[in-house]
């Protein structure tokens, strides 16, 4: 059966809507509404613009003649989020002659939805962007909330801009393509957010993990729903991060300084995620706070998704301490975790002592 459109909205001083179902890429009607002038610009990746690119060209084309449509592909992966490759973006954009009413369309996962993002923040200091996520990833979390960033050798997402999106529009169908190892990977940042906010959440996931896995589109429809509700209420009362959207980096302290140790060429975020929100449940224990139960639960349920919840062998302890003292919620008093009271309950949790963190990383 051909699941319903959903629609989020996210509120604030730049509001929009997230809609999410089967076929939107083709809806031209719904990609021109995004549009505010006369210039298009469709960032993508080398995997999914051969799937996906010249549906939207053609869409867009057909639902608004006359408009100028340019388009740029990068290599897959996040190999790809630097600064550099942020240049060629904009040296595109700045190619095809986008006018300060140009909208920009982020088609892909989190990369693209990141990079072009960032692009389109400090394109002629910013101009529209469309969120067009087609990883699970994405769909729940990337493509919400206007964090957009490169990363560079020192750390994950360091160059960036808070830049809203004016629309997401997740078209589900694309999920047929996603390889089984990303599904994983956004499963997640799904967990994440019965981790931090709602355990009965928790419970719907240990219930429909079997379905999730084999890509039911209604239980897929439902997570997607249910996490980009959560997000949108978060960012819509703390947009900035000055306070409760911190929780949404549960797991990513110790995930980022993976990913970063690895050279992004290790675990994908999502996979660091995990293993990073065991570790923090691990933290939380050694604080005082979450229960070894409720640290087993959270990796069992990881475990059911396929994901890693132990870090890769062979990391040096100095140098992800020395990537955790560059995380963006460290401060002059030392490093800041988002730790964990067990299912629904987390907390940011300032002057956490090294000696625990190291303790963790060493165990
Ligand atoms: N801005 C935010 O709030 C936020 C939130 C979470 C994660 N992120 C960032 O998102 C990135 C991870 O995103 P991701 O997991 O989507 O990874 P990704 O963008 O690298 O995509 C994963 C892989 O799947 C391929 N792919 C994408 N869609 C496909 C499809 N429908 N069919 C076939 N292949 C497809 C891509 O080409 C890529 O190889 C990280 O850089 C992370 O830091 C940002
Ligand atoms: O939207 C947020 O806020 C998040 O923290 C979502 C995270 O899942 C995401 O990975 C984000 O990019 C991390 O942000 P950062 O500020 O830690 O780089
Ligand atoms: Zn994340």
């Amino acid at each position: 059966m051909t699941q319903p459109r959903r629609e989020v909205a996210v509120g604030g001083d730049r509001a929009y809507t997230i809609t999410i179902g089967p076929g939107l890429l083709d809806d031209g009607a719904l990609l021109a509404a995004t549009l505010r002038g006369g210039d298009a610009f469709v960032v993508s990746d080398d995997a999914v613009a051969p799937l996906y690119l010249q549906r939207v060209l053609d869409a867009l084309r057909a639902a608004r003649p006359g408009l100028r449509v340019g388009h740029w592909t990068l290599p897959a992966g996040e190999a790809s989020k630097t600064l550099a490759r942020f240049g060629e973006a904009i040296d595109a954009i700045a190619r095809a002659g986008a006018r300060r009413d140009a909208t920009v369309y982020a088609l892909g996962g989190g990369v693209v939805g990141d990079l072009a993002g960032f692009a389109a923040a400090a394109w002629m200091r910013g101009v529209d962007c469309v969120q067009l996520p087609t990883t699970l990833l994405a769909m729940v979390d990337s493509s919400v909330g206007g964090k957009t960033a490169v990363d560079l050798p020192q750390g994950k997402n360091l160059v960036g801009a808070f830049h809203p999106p004016r629309a997401v529009l997740a078209d589900t169908a694309t999920l047929r393509t996603l390889p089984a190892r990303e599904l994983r990977a956004g499963l997640a940042e799904v967990v994440k957010y019965g981790a931090i906010i709602d355990a009965a959440f928790l419970d719907w996931l240990d219930a429909n993990a079997a379905a999730l896995l084999a890509m039911d589109d209604g239980a897929l429809a439902e997570a997607i729903a249910r996490s980009c509700a959560h997000k949108a209420a978060i960012v819509e009362r703390d947009p900035f991060e000055h306070g409760e959207r911190a929780l949404l980096n549960f797991g990513h302290t110790f995930g980022h300084a993976i990913e970063t140790e690895q050279g992004y060429g290790g675990l994908i975020h999502g996979e660091a995620v995990a293993v990073g929100m065991v570790q923090a449940a691990r933290l939380s224990e050694r604080l005082g706070l979450a229960g070894a139960a409720d640290t087993a639960r959270l990796r069992g349920l990881l475990q059911r998704f396929g994901l890693p919840v132990d870090p890769p062998a062979g990391l040096d302890t100095g140098a992800l301490l020395g990537h955790m003292r560059l995380d963006k919620k460290a401060q002059a008093g030392g490093l800041r975790f988002i730790v964990w009271d067990g299912p629904g309950r987390a907390r940011v949790q300032a002057d956490v002592p090294e000696d625990a963190v190291r303790a963790v990383l060493e165990a």
